[in-house]
């Protein structure tokens, strides 16, 4: 049994699930190899950016070897992964990067976001000119956005004797503007603040979409219009939920494309960027025992396990529209399970990784009702303590049915995995505390 920690930065993705080809695209610009993990040290490496999984999918390739792969697994110098992880050249000093997050005094930007910018920082791996501008509709000084994120700013990658020092050097390139998401004046006002820092050098602008779904297109809309870059690229980096549906997501992609090119969008999923999920693939390809036991011949089921300890806390507003099938099961376990079932890839090249995984998907049987069970928490008391339940959430509606835990058994239709159940669970507020685990039921009653 593995257990994953909840702790690193993120991670993109290919978005889709259906496998439909949508277009063809030149992606020169973005990294787009998929760099493993070394070692637990170095927390940026779990940063990987994957292509878009519109652009048409390459013919597989027979050249390919294990060992091919495995050397590649192996490999990689710290430089190298910088770049190609990061897309941004440390050693560049005629350009600057501005990012901006987007729903700076949010939860994800607070928990995730910043700590990770500040992991990049901490690893060398912004250029020496960069920025991070938060932007929201509270009011606050930049003092205050630095104040907010000091308290989640952690040397988690190791404790080095001058990680305070970094701290300090990181917040100070730190600053706010406050604004609406659907105003191109708030947005010409930010660029004003971001042309100032950028002092007449070639600008590249990142802008980190950490908020709702519902207000992605007004964001992106002002971004594009009123804060692009002149000189310049400008990328747009999204969350999920991508979308609700199949429908919705692809309305989400012509949305965005009325502002944005293909090349310039990149579909987050941070649970990729785990390293248990990483070492999915050492542990299977550079790994002579397990490669040849990876198959409904010695598996009995496989189960992938998302439990938290903790409710919707005041994020109702955005779960309640979606629940833990969306929040949890569509995207990140999804995704593991992608990784885990695939063939081997031709390379470690993304988009070689993703036609891997699109084809798992596309052999998938449709889930049957009866294969999934779903719920909701309710309130109760432990050792004196009483937890809330979900509709007690002031951000909840009170007759909410919308589901927050769930389980289902998927099946892929394939000679490696015919008759083995996938099994997933996710649940809020359930007893255990936060983890994911990733159960491989051998026959013989073993797991990894
Ligand atoms: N939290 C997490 O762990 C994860 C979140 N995500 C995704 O990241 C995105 C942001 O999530 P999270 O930070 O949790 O969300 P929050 O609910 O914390 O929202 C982020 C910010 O958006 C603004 N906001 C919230 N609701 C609205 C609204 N209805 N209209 C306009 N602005 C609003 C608020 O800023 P202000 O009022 O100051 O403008 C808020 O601080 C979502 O797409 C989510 O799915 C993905 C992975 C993990
Ligand atoms: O995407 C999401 O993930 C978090 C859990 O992430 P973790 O890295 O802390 O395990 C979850 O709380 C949130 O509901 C969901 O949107």
């Amino acid at each position: 049994m593995s257990t994953l920690s909840s702790s690193h930065c993120s991670a993109s993705y290919s978005s889709t699930f259906n496998g439909r080809r949508q277009r063809s695209t030149k992606l020169s610009s973005i990294p787009k190899r998929f760099v493993p993990v070394k070692s637990a040290r170095n927390s940026y490496q779990n940063l990987v950016l994957l292509q878009d999984v519109s652009s048409t999918m390459t013919p597989i390739e027979n050249d390919s070897t294990l060992k091919k792969l495995k050397d590649g697994l192996l490999s990689a110098t710290s430089s190298e992964e910088c770049e190609d992880v990061v897309g941004f050249d440390s050693n560049d000093k005629n350009s600057t990067v501005s990012i901006t997050v987007v729903g700076a005094s949010g939860d994800l930007a607070k928990k995730k976001i910043f700590p990770a910018l500040f992991a990049l920082f901490y690893e060398d791996c912004l250029p020496e000119h960069f920025t991070v501008f938060g932007y929201a509709r509270s009011k606050m000084t930049d003092a205050e956005l630095r104040n907010m994120v000091s308290k989640t700013l952690t040397c988690r990658i190791d404790k080095r004797e001058n990680c305070g020092e970094k701290m300090e050097q990181f917040l100070k390139r730190c600053f706010y503007h406050s604004g609406q998401y659907d105003s191109e004046e708030n947005f010409t006002e930010l660029d004003k603040k971001l042309k100032e820092h950028e002092a007449g050098r070639v600008s590249n602008r990142l802008f980190y979409l950490s908020i709702p779904p519902n207000i992605f297109i007004d964001a992106v809309k002002c971004a594009s219009l009123s804060a692009s870059s002149a000189n310049g690229w400008t990328r747009v980096i999204v969350e999920k939920p991508f979308g609700r549906d199949s429908e919705s997501s692809a309305a989400l992609t012509n949305d965005l494309k009325q502002y944005l090119a293909e090349d310039q969008i990149f579909r987050i999923d941070h649970y990729l960027g785990k390293e248990l999920v990483e070492n999915l693939s050492v542990l299977r390809f550079s790994n002579l025992i397990f490669e040849p036991l990876w198959s409904r011949q010695y598996i009995r089921n496989v189960q992938f396990i998302f439990s938290e300890d903790f409710g919707t806390e005041g994020r109702g507003g955005y779960f309640d529209n979606y629940g833990i099938i969306r929040d949890i099961m569509q995207n990140h376990l999804l995704q593991i399970l992608a990784l885990f079932a695939m063939e081997t890839p031709v390379s470690l090249d993304a988009e070689d990784i993703r036609n891997e995984k699109v084809k798992v998907l596309r052999s998938m049987k449709p889930l049957q009702l009866e294969d999934v069970v779903i719920g909701q928490y309710k309130s109760h008391t432990k050792g004196g303590v009483t937890y809330p339940a979900y509709t007690d959430d002031k951000t909840v509606p009170k007759d909410s049915l919308t589901p927050t835990f769930a389980a289902a058994a998927l099946f892929i239709d394939n000679a490696r995995w015919d008759g083995v159940p996938f099994l997933m669970k996710a649940g809020k507020a359930l007893h255990t505390k936060g983890y994911v685990e990733s159960r491989n039921r051998f026959l013989s009653h073993t797991c990894v």
